[in-house]
């Protein structure tokens, strides 16, 4: 049996809001997944055969999370399915004595010690159940816990390129169900272990009672086993296909619900528009449930009638056993007995089977995500960054930001000049060690890129980045970074306390109050932690208990704080400034004016093109090239007549054509009440 998602032509071109909110359908079509997932190629008997190998993986996390519960919950169940298996030996020995000749109350008392027997072995069917539920119970969230630091361990360690990837993020999102449900799995093979051991002793009575009786119990339980395994394929091939989909209703309901939009929400009445699309979408995918469950009512359907037919054959065949005397009384009540545990054992087995199977599927994708993780990992290890470090030298360097891997189609608009321009082209450019290195341009020019690629986070496709001669490819990223602090545009705003806002700048450090505060006073933050409630200590998180929220102004000087307080040699701020008022502007490039002078190289990202005049250095760049590269004067020189010069011009032209107004005068005033 092989499925593939079910692919409408609706689906092909997306509804209404996926086209107009995200540019297209967010299905996963069925062609994606021939190529692109080898799981909904693999046959039913494919999968089959990979069983065993992920329930070893569950095994192994299961030991590694607490071993001595493993073997309670093994210990237990094997127990109970082997004292199942006698106590039914026992009752039929019961039921033989009890039915045999002689008086009854002969009879009784040659059936006590079998009846002593089926009360041994229920009690410690009894004691073993209750040990494995225990066991199962510790196990189950230390398993869950195992898993997810394995996944979320994987995750941190991959390239930024690969956390950008759209196919990354789709594994991500599947195995990160692959932990939870390795958790689940705990349990089902429980169930499995436990089902097992009572279908074989069950199945083992049966034969010994009648050899034709165990293929009637098994062909009673092959049409449920099909239907089980039937709809899980489905329901995870569906989940497969509106991931993607339901990720995007999420990021909906989540927009909603989120402090940060909250206030446009309001004021643009953007809350009405985005509740008709989480409805337009949400609606989608319940058709997609009805569809589900319509083919899933059908396939059981099926299954019990053919249950039913199989469930008539057995009772017809012991029927005819004890009609023509080839089956005693007493061995056709121990039948029915045995027909019924092993039946309840065998639909038991199959629905623990079903569950396996599908947790398996969502497991196998946290394996896979495991090796993607391995193969797209930052590398470790590598050349120390050299002690006398004094340049930093782009040569040649040609850069793309990587494509999505699933987006393999044509782009709609093929004609669009930007289509495939390098996010920086042929690059060569020198970033001293201890100076003020400025970067400018128009937006998109390729400023933030060049910083990223300082920092370590890509590599160039062509060309060299070298450290006083090393290639930046072949240092050991984890120094390379440790000689590095960023404040970029978008740096993050944690959501923690006012205090860990600044300290998570070196966070494998103690926390140093000393080093603290003077981070924050090199940055303005000290007056910022002043004025909150709970001073450093106040959470800055406004949806929670005491949280509070700043202004823009006031984090960007939480930003400039965490980036100092790193106290790396190299520090890149990417329009630091953007948000703070006159006087902190000047105040930060001034602290950051004394910070060269103290050899500290930083990397200046900046609109304001007057902020650049203490630069060591400048370079302009302009679509992803490098134009010009010079000093302040160098650059303003007539000479030079260049794109810094001009950009400057127009910026100048501003403040020049906004000539302050003169105080007024007396006369003006008198004037003026005159005129009134
Ligand atoms: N993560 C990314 N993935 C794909 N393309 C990107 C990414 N980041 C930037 N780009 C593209 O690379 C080009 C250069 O962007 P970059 O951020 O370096 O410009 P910038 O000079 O810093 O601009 P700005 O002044 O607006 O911050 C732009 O065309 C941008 O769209």
């Amino acid at each position: 049996m092989k499925l593939k998602p079910k692919a409408t032509p609706a689906d092909s071109e997306g509804s209404e809001s996926e086209r107009l909110l995200f540019g297209g359908p967010l299905l996963y079509d069925a062609r994606w997944a021939d190529h692109r997932d080898a799981y909904f190629r693999m046959s039913l008997w494919a999968m089959a055969l990979q069983l065993p190998h992920l329930v070893a993986f569950t095994v192994r996390l299961a030991w590694r999370a607490d071993r001595r519960a493993m073997w309670t919950v093994g210990g237990g169940e094997l127990t109970r399915g082997v004292s199942q298996a006698v106590g039914l030996i026992a009752i039929n020995s019961v039921l033989a004595t009890v039915l045999a000749s002689g008086t009854i109350e002969h009879r009784v008392q040659d059936a006590i010690p079998a009846m002593i027997g089926v009360a041994i072995t229920g009690i410690l069917g009894a004691l073993a159940t209750a040990a494995s539920t225990a066991g199962t119970g510790r196990l189950e969230p230390k398993v869950e816990r195992v898993a997810t630091e394995m996944y979320l361990t994987h995750v941190v360690q991959v390239e930024l390129s690969a956390v950008e990837d759209a196919e990354f993020n789709r594994l991500m999102d599947s195995a990160k169900i692959g932990a939870s449900e390795a958790r689940r799995m705990v349990s089902s093979c429980t169930g499995v272990v436990g089902s097992l051991v009572s279908f074989v002793a069950a199945a083992g009575v049966l034969t010994v009672l009648h050899p034709a009786l165990l293929p009637l119990l098994v062909l009673m339980t092959l049409p449920r086993s099909w239907a089980s395994l039937r709809n899980s394929r489905a329901r995870y091939a569906s989940y497969q296909q509106w991931m993607q989909h339901s990720r995007a209703g999420r990021l909906l309901s989540q927009s909603l619900m989120q402090t940060g939009p909250a206030p446009e929400i309001r004021v643009h009445g953007v809350g009405p528009f985005l509740l008709h699309h989480f409805r337009g979408m949400s609606e989608a995918y319940e058709k997609e449930q009805s569809r589900l469950a319509t083919s899933r009512a059908r396939v059981r359907l099926a299954a019990s009638a053919l249950t039913g037919i199989a469930a008539a054959l057995t009772y017809i065949a012991l029927g005819t056993l004890l009609a023509t005397g080839l089956m005693a009384l007493s061995v056709a009540g121990t039948a029915v007995l045995a027909i019924r545990t092993g039946g309840q054992s065998l639909a038991t087995l199959v629905l623990q089977v079903n569950n396996l199977y599908e947790q398996a599927c969502y497991v196998q994708d946290l394996q896979r995500l495991f090796q993607e993780a391995a193969l797209r990992a930052i590398p470790v290890g590598g050349a120390p960054v050299p002690d006398d470090l004094t340049l930093i030298r782009f040569e040649n360097v040609t850069f793309h930001y990587p494509e999505d891997s699933d987006t393999d189609d044509e782009p709609e608009n093929a004609d669009a000049p930007t289509t495939d321009r390098p996010a920086l082209k042929d690059v060569t450019l020198d970033i001293p060690l201890g100076k003020i290195v400025a970067l400018v341009g128009e937006n998109g020019s390729g400023k933030t890129t060049v910083s990223k690629l300082l920092a370590g986070l890509y590599h160039p496709d062509d060309g060299t980045i070298r450290w006083s001669g090393t290639d930046a490819r072949e240092l050991d990223r984890a120094r390379l970074w440790d000689e590095i602090a960023i404040v970029s545009q978008d740096f993050h705003r944690w959501p923690f306390t006012c205090r860990m806002n600044i300290t998570i700048g070196r966070p494998e450090r103690p926390l140093e109050e000393q080093a603290l505060e003077q981070a924050a006073a090199y940055a303005g933050a000290d007056k910022v932690a002043t004025e909150l409630p709970r001073g450093w200590d106040t959470l800055l998180n406004k949806g929670y208990k005491g949280g509070r929220q700043l202004s823009g102004g006031q984090w960007q000087k939480l930003g400039i704080a965490r980036a100092r307080y790193r106290d790396a040699r190299i520090l890149i701020v990417d329009e630091p400034t953007s948000a703070l008022d006159a006087k902190a502007e000047l105040e930060v490039f001034d602290q950051i004016r004394k910070l060269a002078d103290g050899g500290q190289t930083v990397i200046l990202i900046t609109h304001r093109l007057a902020s650049v005049r203490h630069a060591d250095l400048i370079h302009v760049l302009d679509k992803g090239e490098l134009v010009e590269s010079g000093t302040f004067e160098e650059l303003l020189a007539p000479s030079a007549a260049g794109a810094f010069r001009e950009l400057y011009e127009m910026q100048r032209a501003q403040f020049q054509d906004a000539a302050l107004p003169s105080p007024r005068q007396p006369a003006d005033a008198e004037e003026g009440s005159a005129i009134r």
